[in-house]
């Protein structure tokens, strides 16, 4: 099987760089006129798969949203990620686990196996137990044709107090893993399998995110207050690799599917103007 670094870049590139994440907050099924239950889980989920799954390069549904209804809510997630696949969309699962290695194992399995009910294209993953303790992610992944995105600066403001801490070699926790995930991917062409999370809302931070020729990908856009001007700053010279990530802002234009077609279109014609941009000599960029 292709890997997923290659069927992602095609996907960037077909239908344009943008993941729209499937959050079923119980506030947006009020407002989308749907009960807090699972029929009102189900028929969310599947009005933005039926709306955009032929539209986006990556969907991510976040897996708490599903989990809160129990057993019925994650048969409700399995259902999802057959028809976005049946869609044609890549399904990045947002379920950040992390473990001891021999745990991991078993996550892999859930997910990153085709035999698994919960397979899916990619995983996001949390790093803090130590980023070779996903080696049985990373594994699996490769050998199925997978993706794992390891969170490094998360979007939130808490993020920073752990991330940015300094190890014995002066460099910061995130920039440890940075460094990992880039070793993971050196020589992938056109773009690695491994990659990284990195919020919108960061600024500028200093991180050296040059070698890591795996996607980037970028929450924290629209709800949280960032703007695909922001993703400049942010990525700088590593912006080819940014797959811009938004949920609420676009979720919230629903449950017309028109409207929600059209607020991913238009959130994808923003991020486009900035990813787009011309490089000057210096490697910043500029905006078309
Ligand atoms: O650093 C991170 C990592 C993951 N997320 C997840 O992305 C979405 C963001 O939703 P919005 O509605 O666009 O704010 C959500 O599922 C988070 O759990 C993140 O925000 N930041």
């Amino acid at each position: 099987m292709e890997s997923f670094g290659v069927r992602l870049h095609r996907a960037m590139r077909e239908r344009g760089p943008l993941c729209v994440g499937i959050d079923p907050h119980p506030g947006l099924l009020a407002r989308w006129g749907l009960p807090d239950d699972v029929s009102g889980l189900d028929r969310f989920a599947r009005t933005v798969t039926e709306a955009l799954g032929d539209q986006v390069a990556v969907v991510k549904p976040q897996s708490a949203f599903f989990e809160r209804f129990g057993s019925r809510g994650v048969a409700v997630l399995e259902s999802t990620i057959r028809q976005l696949r049946d869609a044609g969309s890549l399904v990045l699962l947002d379920v950040k686990r992390g473990d001891i290695g021999s745990t991991v194992a078993a996550y892999a399995a859930a997910y990153l196996d085709p035999s698994s009910p919960l397979y899916v294209d990619a995983v996001t993953a949390s790093p803090y137990l130590g980023v070779g303790s996903l080696a049985p992610m990373f594994d699996t992944a490769t050998r199925h044709g997978g993706g794992v995105f390891v969170l490094a600066l998360t979007s939130n403001p808490e993020g920073g107090a752990v991330q940015r801490a300094r190890g014995a070699d002066g460099r910061t926790v995130a920039q440890a893993v940075i460094d990992e995930i880039a070793q993971l991917n050196a020589g992938a062409e056109p773009l690695g399998s491994m990659g990284l999370v990195v919020g919108a809302t960061i600024g500028d931070t200093g991180h050296d995110l040059s070698r890591v020729n795996g996607p980037l990908l970028a929450p924290g856009l629209g709800a949280q207050g960032a703007t695909a001007a922001d993703l400049r700053t942010v990525f700088g010279p590593a912006l080819s690799g940014v797959l811009p990530s938004y949920s609420r802002q676009v979720l919230a234009a629903g449950p017309d599917p028109a409207a929600l077609r059209a607020a991913a279109e238009q959130a994808a014609a923003e991020c486009r103007r900035v990813l787009d941009a011309p490089k000057l000599t210096d490697g910043s960029v500029t905006e078309r």
